[in-house]
């Protein structure tokens, strides 16, 4: 074996034993989906709703997931939410492992680590119960707590959500608003680690919209719950700091917002960057607009520079055609 060989398969090993010592794929996340498949089969036709989607969500934070119908933001929800089970990959939540939770870890995963706030209201609060009744309701059923200390409980999320006044009403003697923040309050009863909302102000107007994502902001921050927020929304959508859109089953880019303050004035001001997804593989979605501008498809060229990837088009096939043309012709 000559010196060279000997140093490749040291290096090798180094890599590989680099590799192993590396910590997995989303251990620090609250919110851990790997390669995430769902695949509904109806009439014999196969709907791929996931294909492959890569998420992490941090704890604390407050997110927004966006994208056109049908792109799969509900099936992921429901998935989260311990409603549905993925056909393949990985989805990890508090520790919790979707795919491999039995039914009866699956109810208290469903009880004590997720809350979730739907976009219709009867789907949110009993219509016979009273807005402190809905909300100390989750908390009985989990069998914790003496009626006082859930009252108590009740009260203290009635007045951070700023509806105690619905405190001694039905749903339906409540404004659509209203009913959206009690079942905030509601979601939030068993104080999980994360709040699920799937197009929480869609059926609501834009101000009482406002208000009910202000209540969403609220918990956040008061209480650190992890909150992700489906929206169609645009206002809600530009108020995070987080916003990730889903295109065909996938996460295809994200949006990043923080506030920057000019040295000379002091004035704040919003700054909001796009980004694109790099998934496991390294497979990156360059976004359709960018690729027909420059005529990219099927294949393009790549640079490593000392700072960036350099992406052009593939210009070989183009100056062949152009090549063996016969004259005259275009
Ligand atoms: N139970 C099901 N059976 C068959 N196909 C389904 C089922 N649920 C969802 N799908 C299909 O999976 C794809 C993703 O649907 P999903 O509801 O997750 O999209 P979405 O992004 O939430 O859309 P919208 O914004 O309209 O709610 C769609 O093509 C949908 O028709």
């Amino acid at each position: 074996m000559t010196s060279s060989t000997e140093t490749t398969l040291a290096e090798l090993e180094r890599r590989a034993a680099a590799r192993r010592d590396r910590p997995s794929y989303g251990h620090d996340a609250l919110i851990a989906c790997d390669r995430l498949v769902r695949v509904f089969s109806a009439d014999g036709v196969e709907v791929q709703a996931l294909q492959g989607l890569d998420l992490l969500v941090t704890e604390g934070e407050l997110m927004a997931l966006v994208g056109a119908s049908g792109s799969g933001k509900s099936t992921l929800m429901n998935i989260l939410a311990g409603l549905d089970v993925p056909t393949a990959g990985s989805a990890k939540v508090a520790g919790r492992d979707l795919l491999a939770m039995g039914p009866k870890e699956r109810l208290g995963y469903r009880r004590d680590v997720v809350g979730f706030v739907w976009q219709q209201t009867a789907r949110n609060l009993l219509s016979y119960l009273t807005g402190i009744q809905n909300i100390t309701l989750p908390m009985q059923l989990r069998g914790r707590g003496h009626g006082r200390a859930r009252a108590e409980r009740a009260d203290s999320l009635l007045r951070m959500l700023e509806v105690e006044d619905c405190r001694d009403r039905r749903p339906a003697q409540m404004s659509g608003g209203q009913q959206q923040r009690v079942a905030i309050a509601v979601a939030l009863a068993n104080n999980p680690s994360v709040l699920l909302a799937d197009e929480p102000t869609g059926e609501l107007d834009s101000a009482t919209g406002e208000q009910v994502f202000a209540a969403f902001r609220r918990a956040n921050e008061e209480l650190g719950t992890t909150i992700v927020i489906v929206t169609h929304d645009q206002a809600v959508a530009s108020e995070v700091r987080r916003t990730v859109a889903i295109r065909d089953g996938r996460t295809s880019s994200e949006v990043l917002r923080h506030t920057e303050v000019d040295a000379t004035t002091g004035q704040e001001s919003q700054v909001a960057r796009e980004y694109a997804m790099l998934d496991r593989a390294g497979r990156l979605q360059l976004p359709a607009d960018y690729t027909e501008a420059l005529g990219m498809e099927h294949r393009v060229m790549l640079e490593l520079e000392p700072d960036h990837i350099g992406v052009w088009p593939d210009t070989t096939g183009k100056r062949d055609t152009r090549e063996e043309r016969p004259e005259g012709r275009g």
